[in-house]
């Protein structure tokens, strides 16, 4: 494989031991995200499972000795620096592990680009993205994949995830609501107190309830292991496609896929895992580059535009406006890709800025997770009353006052019986297609 050196040059100076050169030097995360600590030699023993896993998906760990893994690191730091090139080329400027220096015992006739860079992230994405290689590292090696293909025959099925937010839109004439579930967030601490680690999971499944309540098609939870009513988008930084395997046990309807983390090729190869594990992947982008490059991916059906730049934390929801307008919007529309708006919306009239410019469906975490009814909050953030029974009384209003005008109730009870089939049919559809 040739390097193409194309930060400044600088020669090859021995790294020190190989503990330094392997944990990454970054504060522990300020931001209550889970960083399991792997032992070094947890650390050694993946670097062999990763690289031999057989085709039928077993880890056969084989024994490596010591100039055959100085091999494999070498290739492994080598693919490394290759991918990173990669993903600079298509304007990803997260990179996905600290900058190394080369394996002890390089020996190869290169120049380096390494060394002089620091080894610490430049922003809380990047911090984020290197605690979660590590932790997705210990986990896979805990639990590899084969055992996660096994456990995906118990997994009830992934419900329809699409169809939830297209139904809804329909039903309210509203954007589909995705409700978060968080505690706290980095750019806003924390949002709700007494989410106690250990009452958690209670009090999570309450504010679930009071969301669906209050008419949310689905909802989105950072990491949970409790199953809901409305579909389920695993909220996660997913840097390899073991977490959707693992989302998908959990319960998972859906997945979280960054194209600032992400590039191109690793977000085919997450959509087709994902359509082949019955799960909507939810592409997140944040300005026009990304949009283009998502644009360009085969099977995309769900496009988040994130009015918070994650690397500043700066929110403006006029960033799904202008990422909508022109032919990006044209090519959306002709592709019947759903966009959600997601994040810094408040308000009705933020939901109204946001569905003219072109989305059918929200997802929104802090203005109604800090609720004390969250159900409430959702009925204030939309101006209206959303929720299935609220739209129900509606619908069941107006027939009662058609039939009192026409005195005809069989003709009503077969435009509902046409309407429920067509709807059905329609949820048929859509689930075949994703
Ligand atoms: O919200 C953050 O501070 C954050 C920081 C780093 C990575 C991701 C982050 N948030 C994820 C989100 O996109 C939001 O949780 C989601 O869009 C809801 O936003 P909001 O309604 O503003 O809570």
């Amino acid at each position: 494989m040739s390097l193409r050196t194309a930060t400044p040059r600088v020669s090859f100076r021995a790294a020190p031991s190989q503990s330094h050169r392997h944990v990454p030097k970054f504060p522990t995360s300020r931001y209550s995200i889970f960083v399991p600590r792997a032992p070094m030699a947890d650390r050694r023993c993946c670097i062999r499972a990763q690289q031999s896993e057989s085709q039928d998906g077993s880890d056969k760990l084989s024994p490596v000795n010591e100039s055959e893994g100085n091999a494999l690191k070498i290739k492994e730091w080598e693919v490394r620096n290759f991918q990173d090139e990669v993903a600079a080329s298509q304007g990803i400027r997260i990179r996905r592990r600290p900058p190394t220096g080369p394996p002890l015992h390089y020996v190869g006739p290169f120049e380096f680009r390494i060394e002089n860079e620091e080894n610490t992230p430049r922003n809380i994405l990047e911090e984020i993205i290197w605690n979660k290689d590590m932790e997705v590292a210990w986990m896979k090696e805990k639990r590899p994949v084969y055992m996660l293909k096994k456990a995906l025959e118990s997994a009830p099925p992934a419900r329809d995830f699409v169809g939830a937010l297209k139904a809804s839109n329909l039903w309210t004439g509203l954007p589909g609501l995705i409700a978060e579930v968080k505690k706290a967030s980095p750019s806003r601490g924390v949002l709700r107190e007494n989410f106690d680690p250990f009452e958690c999971h209670l009090l999570q499944v309450e504010i679930a309830q009071a969301y669906e309540k209050g008419g949310a098609a689905c909802l989105s939870v950072l990491t949970d292991e409790k199953y809901f009513q409305c579909p389920l988008l695993c909220k996660e930084f997913i840097v390899d496609a073991w977490q959707i395997y693992y989302a998908r046990i959990k319960g998972a309807d859906a997945v979280l896929l960054i194209a600032a983390v992400l590039p191109d090729l690793d977000i085919r190869y997450m959509i087709k895992i994902c359509k082949m594990l019955g799960l909507a992947a939810l592409i997140e982008v944040h300005n026009e580059m990304e949009m283009d490059r998502v644009l360009g991916i085969e099977g995309v059906e769900l496009i988040g535009i994130n009015n918070r730049d994650l690397e500043t934390f700066e929110v403006d929801i006029s960033n799904t406006k202008k990422l909508l307008e022109g032919k990006r919007g044209q090519m959306i529309l002709e592709k019947d890709i759903i966009v959600v708006g997601e994040s810094g919306l408040f308000t009705p009239d933020d939901i109204a800025y946001v569905q003219e410019s072109g989305v059918r469906a929200v997802l929104v975490g802090e203005s109604i997770v800090k609720k004390n009814d969250p159900a409430k909050g959702i009925t204030e953030l939309f101006g209206k009353d959303i929720s299935l029974f609220a739209c129900g009384m509606v619908f069941g209003f107006v027939m009662g006052y058609l039939v009192f005008l026409t005195g005809r109730p069989t003709w009503f009870m077969r435009i509902i019986e046409v309407v429920m089939h067509k709807k059905w049919k329609m949820l048929r559809v859509v689930k075949t297609m994703s």
